[in-house]
């Protein structure tokens, strides 16, 4: 599959559920103009049409770019996840296919660490349970159940990005912080990575999760760890739905182990905003459920437009790679010739004395070379002269191995 674009300002780009105004700004700031925008996310057959003559396509959370649905897309030279989280995109099946992804890995941090701080006061003083009866003409002026979160025990599960932002907000309203990382992570403030998942759950008066979707992470929340929680905690989800075994949650939040729980992600979420939602936690009043808007501000969701639509860019136009999740990273300065290529290919042995060959062979110059490999994907770029680089772009093609291969004059 070696294909190449004579233009990187020729791109078709296509935004799919919503992206930020600020995107489609940035990619005309940057030349391109072709650029359809789509509110919802799309699936199936829709999805394969509507991709099917783009270069560069900008998602969110919902679209399900699996191995099946690359295969059907040759053209597709660049993922923008417009967010943080990247497993809706079959990372490694896009990578082999010669396509890095790009996201945003920190502009909604603060947007989800604000919200679970406010989840957390609502729910150790029951707002939900007392607002949902108010609004029925319900009143119910009492204490029970209703604590000061001073001097509380927050158990945050995954401290990266959001995790950490979320315990140094939540000492500051005097709370205690330990955490589990699979990783050893640098403490912030007073807070301690707890040697367990186990000793964090038996330890927090609220457990809030912050893992990203893997396989380790699938159930994570299940039966035997709801049992393991402190009676009358809580527990916060507003990492992936699939961490969490929903019908686990109902049933302890029945039996009464945990008090409530504040959940803004789902096994399975509607497409749109049309579509209905379903979930064992309805009738649950001391539940706050949130449509998976934990980073949806409007902050937030203009920086993202405006990061990932730059990100998508500078690949279109310059070839970087740089922060791409699944890619060999390239950081590149503006070309040093007047055209480069861009190869990417299966990392192999003897690679790069091929490409070098063919270019010594036809007694090209070149004026800078690139090169960065993961242990499946090889990414070279080469500057040279423009009529020059117009004879070694049709020969780098042919080289056997070669997944893709483009030139940007
Ligand atoms: N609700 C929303 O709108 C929203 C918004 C942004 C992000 N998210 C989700 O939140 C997740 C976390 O975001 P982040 O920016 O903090 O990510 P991050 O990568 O900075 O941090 C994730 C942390 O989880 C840890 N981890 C991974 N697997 C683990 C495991 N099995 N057990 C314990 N720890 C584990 C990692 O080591 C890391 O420290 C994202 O992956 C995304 O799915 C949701
Ligand atoms: O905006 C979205 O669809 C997802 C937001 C969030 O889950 C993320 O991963 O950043």
């Amino acid at each position: 599959m070696a294909t190449g674009t004579a233009n990187g300002r020729d791109f078709n780009i296509v935004l799919l559920e919503g992206i930020h105004a600020t995107a489609l700004e940035t990619l005309a700031a940057a030349g391109h103009t072709r650029v359809s925008s789509h509110a919802r996310s799309l699936a199936g057959d829709e999805l394969i049409a509507a991709l099917a003559e783009a270069d560069l396509v900008g998602i969110r959370s919902r679209t399900q770019l699996t191995a099946e649905v690359l295969a059907q897309l040759p053209r597709l030279a660049a993922i923008g996840c417009f967010c943080i989280g990247t497993n809706q995109v079959d990372l490694a099946a896009a990578a082999q296919r010669g396509i890095p992804v790009f996201n945003a890995p920190f502009s909604n941090t603060r947007s989800v660490a604000e919200l679970v701080l406010a989840e957390i006061v609502m729910l150790m003083r029951g707002i939900p349970e007392k607002n949902a009866l108010l609004h029925r003409g319900g009143w119910m002026k009492s204490a029970a159940n209703a604590w000061e979160v001073r001097g509380k025990t927050l158990g945050i599960i995954g401290y990266g990005h959001i995790g950490t932002q979320i315990g140094v907000l939540a000492e500051q309203l005097g709370m205690n912080v330990v955490f589990h990382d699979i990783e050893a992570k640098l403490p912030l403030g007073n807070a301690r990575q707890l040697g367990s998942l186990e000793a964090l759950l038996a330890a927090a008066d609220v457990v809030s999760l912050h893992v990203p979707e893997t396989p380790a992470t699938r159930d994570m929340m299940g039966a035997a760890q709801f049992a393991a929680m402190k009676p009358g905690s809580f527990l916060i989800n507003a990492s992936r739905g699939t961490v969490v075994d929903i019908d686990a949650l109902a049933a302890a939040l029945e039996r009464k182990q945990l008090l409530g729980a504040a959940i803004d992600v789902f096994p399975v979420e509607p497409k749109g905003n049309d579509d209905p939602f379903v979930t064992p936690l309805l009738r649950f009043e001391n539940v706050i459920l949130t449509p998976h808007i934990g980073g949806s501000t409007a902050e937030a969701q203009a920086n993202i437009g405006r990061e990932v639509a730059a990100k998508l860019a500078r690949y279109g136009d310059n070839g970087s790679t740089a922060t791409a999740v699944n890619f060999p990273q390239v950081t590149l300065p503006e070309p040093a010739g007047q055209c480069r290529i861009l190869h990417i290919h299966h990392n192999v042995p003897g690679m790069l004395a091929r490409i070098n060959e063919r270019f010594s062979a036809a007694g090209i110059n070149i004026v800078a070379q690139y090169l960065q490999t993961t242990p499946d994907i090889g990414y070279v770029v080469i500057d040279a002269d423009a009529d020059a680089s117009r004879v070694a772009f049709d020969e780098l093609k042919a080289i056997e191995g070669t997944i893709r291969c483009r030139i940007v004059c």
